[in-house]
């Protein structure tokens, strides 16, 4: 399998080579050359598959002549070995057509787990070969970072240094990352948004005197959804839960708390792999631009507004670029120069040939806080659920969606409600506890560094304490 950037100019890569890279060289993402397919003979027998062995059949494609199927499946079993439910994503029942399907049994309690268990293991084992030594500079509004901390924090020949917007991440959250003593690992609390991290972050890659890439003095990698091997393993579960449901004889609606485009477009890719998805339903909070873009052709980034969904509250989502891409009919130079125009003014119109292909699968919708709290409160009242608020937002949005009644909606929980205790106790009345793994976090110690959000004082930091590439 090879990868090709979506903004042209990047030399191809295998897939070892776009997990270490993270990032393309040209600034774009990676993807497939084309997506692997399976008939719906293929799919009808993944039925009854354990979560591995249908990691395995889903993966397989995706990292031909990386890994054999023995190394990925050796993976998977240690990486999934981690979770609490025997099932790793379990479906639970909410109503006659409504489903939930619980993302957040890892050790880290958000979705982020399921991809980032795998990673942090596939750093290890390609790096093992190369003997090489990896800097890992990640942006996270909260979930991102304390899975990526979990899955290499100790791990030899990685450091990895995460930028989170201070104040602007639950206090689970925070301490989640902060608490984690191991010297391979670094957490700054940036001043400014999630975007602005962000931002630093992709800079670094495309910097002369940072990135061995361009003849400077570390191997920067990504743990962020730009790198393409956390979108694969993200696809797996929607493989799940639609077999749960009687795929591929029937179709399944799927909604998904939206920030960064990471997870709904590993359902688009499962769907461009064969599996029958009658929507992917975009739930945004107030921070709309994906929904706007959707519903309008406009996608135009306004200022952060912080919300009681935190890891949502993004407003440029960097996996839309990979939509736009395959949407656009994979011109690279083409989408170079969309992007290049979203990067001067913030601001770009869809083409046609964009927003009719997404309305083909995508449906949108913008929750706000009194959504946001329906949900929660339905949710407690009606079924004795407790929603956490991004997947309360999703939920809320899969029963505004419309769908016809014959046709289940799958809301993906993307995290634990104990993440967020004080805004499900305000929506519900009872505050969730943490599970027992995670139950002395407040009595750790927190280290982490602030600094200004500006990048020459993230990079100055990062070329202080990181190991440069042999
Ligand atoms: C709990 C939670 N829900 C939803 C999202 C949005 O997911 P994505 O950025 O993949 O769209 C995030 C962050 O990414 C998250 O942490
Ligand atoms: N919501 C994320 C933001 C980063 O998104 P990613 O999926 O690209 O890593 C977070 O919680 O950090």
């Amino acid at each position: 399998m090879k990868y090709i950037s979506t903004r042209g100019s990047a030399p191809a890569l295998d897939f070892e080579g776009v997990t270490l890279a993270g990032l393309a060289s040209d600034g774009g993402l990676y993807v497939p050359e084309a997506w692997p397919q399976f008939s719906e003979h293929e799919i009808a027998a993944m039925s009854g598959l354990s979560y591995v062995e249908l990691a395995v059949r889903v993966m397989t494609p995706f990292v031909e002549g990386s890994l054999t199927v023995e190394e990925l499946r050796d993976l998977c079993t240690r990486a999934y070995g981690r979770f609490s439910h025997a099932a790793v994503t379990p479906l639970v029942q909410l109503d006659q057509q409504q489903w939930i399907l619980e993302l957040f049994h890892g050790p880290t309690l958000a979705f982020k787990d399921v991809a980032l268990q795998l990673l942090g293991r596939l750093f290890e084992h390609f790096l093992k070969q190369s003997d090489d030594h990896l800097t890992i500079v990640g942006a996270t509004s909260g979930d991102t970072g304390s899975a990526a901390i979990d899955a290499v924090a100790g791990r030899e020949r990685v450091d990895i240094f995460m930028l989170h917007p201070k104040g602007r991440v639950s206090d689970v959250q925070r301490r989640q990352m902060t608490t984690v003593r191991a010297p391979n690992v670094h957490n700054l609390a940036i001043e400014g948004s999630f975007d602005d991290a962000q931002a630093m972050v992709k800079r670094m890659f495309n910097d002369d005197a940072m990135a061995a890439s361009r003849g400077g003095e570390y191997r920067i990698s990504a743990v962020n959804s730009i790198n393409w091997a956390r979108l694969m393993a993200q696809v797996v579960y929607y493989f799940a839960a639609a077999l749960q449901m009687g795929a591929p004889r029937r179709k399944v609606a799927f909604s998904v708390p939206t920030g960064n485009f990471g997870d709904v477009f590993a359902g688009y890719v499962a769907a461009q792999m064969g599996l029958p998805i009658e929507k992917l339903i975009v739930a945004t909070n107030v921070n709309d631009i994906l929904h706007r873009a959707l519903a309008t052709g406009d996608y135009s980034a306004g200022t952060v507004t912080p919300t009681a969904a935190p890891s949502m509250d993004i407003q440029v989502s960097s996996n839309f670029e990979r939509l736009l891409f395959d949407l656009g009919g994979r011109d690279g130079a083409a989408m170079a120069e969309q992007m290049r125009g979203f990067e001067a003014s913030k601001a770009m119109q869809l083409t046609n040939a964009q927003r009719e292909g997404a309305a083909r699968l995508f449906a949108s919708a913008r929750v706000d806080q009194a959504g946001m709290a329906n949900a929660m409160t339905w949710a407690n009242e009606q079924c004795g659920y407790v929603l956490d608020p991004h997947t309360a937002i999703g939920f809320q949005a899969a029963r505004e969606a419309g769908i016809a009644a014959s046709t289940p909606v799958v809301t993906l929980a993307t995290a634990h409600p104990a993440k967020f205790p004080d805004a499900v106790e305000r929506a519900t009345g009872m505050r969730p506890s943490l599970p027992t793994r995670v139950g002395d976090l407040f009595e750790r110690t927190e280290a982490f560094e602030e600094l200004p959000g500006e990048y020459e004082a993230v990079a100055d930091y990062v070329s202080k304490h990181a190991t440069p590439s042999s």
